[in-house]
């Protein structure tokens, strides 16, 4: 780690000290809200958070006095807990509503998941990770945020080129990078960092950019961020892209506390004496070009009529809305797709779309994502309970509620918000998924 703090004191020269006082210092937690879920600020402990000034829908929280990742709330998607400095790459990202986005290294989500913030119904969001255990974590955060525009997939980017080439309007590439800007006090003293290591990194980071670049609409941006410091792996990689390809720097805003690149004005860092956050990089390219004359193939639906006459059925008896229109079938498991879904041929894919249950024999099993993905007025029934109460303690620990006289599925919620499905007959029966019991 010498050699790392010899490399720090030259990039930062008279900050260095600042620099390394900051590390001495508690990590920052922050959260930004879901915005599917209405009045989502009103169940925050208004005491413990302050306002991010420049994240929409973001906010710092006193980690020692709050902790929102325990709450049934956070159960019930409402937000999403991020690093503070992190949440700028996703915010700094201009995206339109009808956007097709790609998140090449998506894993564990947060970045993700704040785009499905801000793409429309006609928008698509392809998440991905290349590690599948990794990719599971990404596919049930985006399970729980109730996002219907996002596919889930588990490969090596490099296999969407021959499938998708010039597909992409927005591309977030948050590469695996050294870490560094990670590291606290504690790892200064630890032997964690090599400079080999620095140089393994950025040649991966260059092959994720060639594939980032075959991806990308002529005209399309691609956000290119690491939470590390060295030179090598950011600005070394924007040069690469740009003296390699046809590509441009465009000027993202910095705003207080935002460093500039070294020699690249127009990126961004972040540094944790300055800013209120970990390091962070990042730097936002518009590809050049014309536009290129690519084929694209749809998913199609494809379900039997027995199966879409069971869901259609569930969706009457205890639904107030209408059965989506397109439907796909896999083995039962049964996904709303949209028109702008593309086949992605043998790609690994673990969430096609809003997931909205199981059919088996002749009966439909509803999801947990399917209740998040609604509001209250949704549901035919529900019972509705307070943050804090017995109820939603015993439903989160698994149990079965005793039965107040109503019939088949509803939904059972958290102050107002959907939290999971429920069969009532001579009990109220649990369909809170066991992985997330507590
Ligand atoms: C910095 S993390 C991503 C964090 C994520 N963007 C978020 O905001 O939650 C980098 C991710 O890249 C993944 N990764 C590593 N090599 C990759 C590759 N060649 N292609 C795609 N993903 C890769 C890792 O599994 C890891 O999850």
């Amino acid at each position: 780690m010498k050699e790392f703090q010899e490399r720090m004191k030259i990039l930062l020269k008279d900050d260095y000290n600042l620099f390394v006082e900051a590390l001495k210092k508690d990590d920052q937690k922050a959260l930004y809200l879901n915005i599917r879920k209405d009045n989502g600020e009103h169940v925050l402990k208004s005491q413990y958070i302050q306002k991010h000034p420049y994240v929409p829908l973001g906010y710092y929280f006193d980690e020692k006095n709050y902790h929102p990742g325990r709450s049934p709330y956070y159960l019930a998607g409402l937000y999403y807990i991020q690093e503070p400095s992190a949440m700028l790459v996703a915010t700094k990202m201009p995206i339109e509503k009808d956007d097709y986005v790609l998140d090449m290294c998506g894993a564990p989500g947060g970045k993700s998941c704040m785009v499905a913030n801000k793409l429309g119904p006609q928008g698509l969001l392809i998440a991905n990770d290349i590690n599948l255990s990794r990719a599971k974590v990404l596919s049930e955060n985006i399970e729980r945020f109730g996002v219907d525009q996002a596919i889930v997939t588990s490969t090596d980017p490099q296999r969407f080129s021959s499938i998708l080439p010039g597909f992409f309007d927005k591309i977030i590439l948050d590469a695996p990078c050294s870490g560094e800007g990670m590291f606290r006090s504690k790892d200064l003293a630890e032997a964690t960092w090599s400079l080999d290591k620095v140089h393994e990194c950025a040649a991966i980071q260059k092959r994720l950019i060639d594939t980032a670049y075959k991806l990308l609409k002529p005209g399309g941006l691609l956000m290119y961020s690491t939470c590390t410091y060295s030179v090598e792996e950011n600005e070394d990689n924007v040069r690469y892209a740009i003296n390699q390809y046809d590509m441009e720097l465009i000027p993202l805003v910095h705003e207080g506390g935002m460093s500039e690149g070294i020699d690249m004005p127009e990126a961004i860092r972040c540094y944790p004496h300055r800013y209120q956050g970990e390091g962070q990089f990042m730097a936002l390219l518009q590809k050049h070009g014309h536009e290129e004359n690519h084929k694209y193939k749809a998913i199609k639906p494809k379900i039997s009529h027995d199966v879409q006459n069971v869901v259609a059925r569930f969706y009457q008896d205890n639904l107030n809305v209408a059965l989506p229109q397109s439907l796909y079938e896999n083995n039962g498991h049964v996904y709303k797709i949209l028109p702008q879904f593309p086949d992605l041929g043998k790609i690994q894919i673990l969430r096609r779309g809003l997931y909205l249950g199981e059919v088996r024999k002749n009966y439909f099993i509803p999801s947990y994502s399917l209740a998040l993905s609604l509001k209250k007025e949704d549901f035919q029934h529900y019972y509705d309970f307070s943050e804090d109460s017995m109820e939603i303690k015993q439903w989160i620990h698994g149990e079965a509620l005793p039965a107040r006289g109503g019939k088949g599925y509803g939904a059972i919620l958290v102050d107002g918000y959907p939290l999971s499905f429920y069969k009532e007959s001579n009990a109220i029966k649990n369909l809170f998924p066991k992985g997330l019991r507590r």
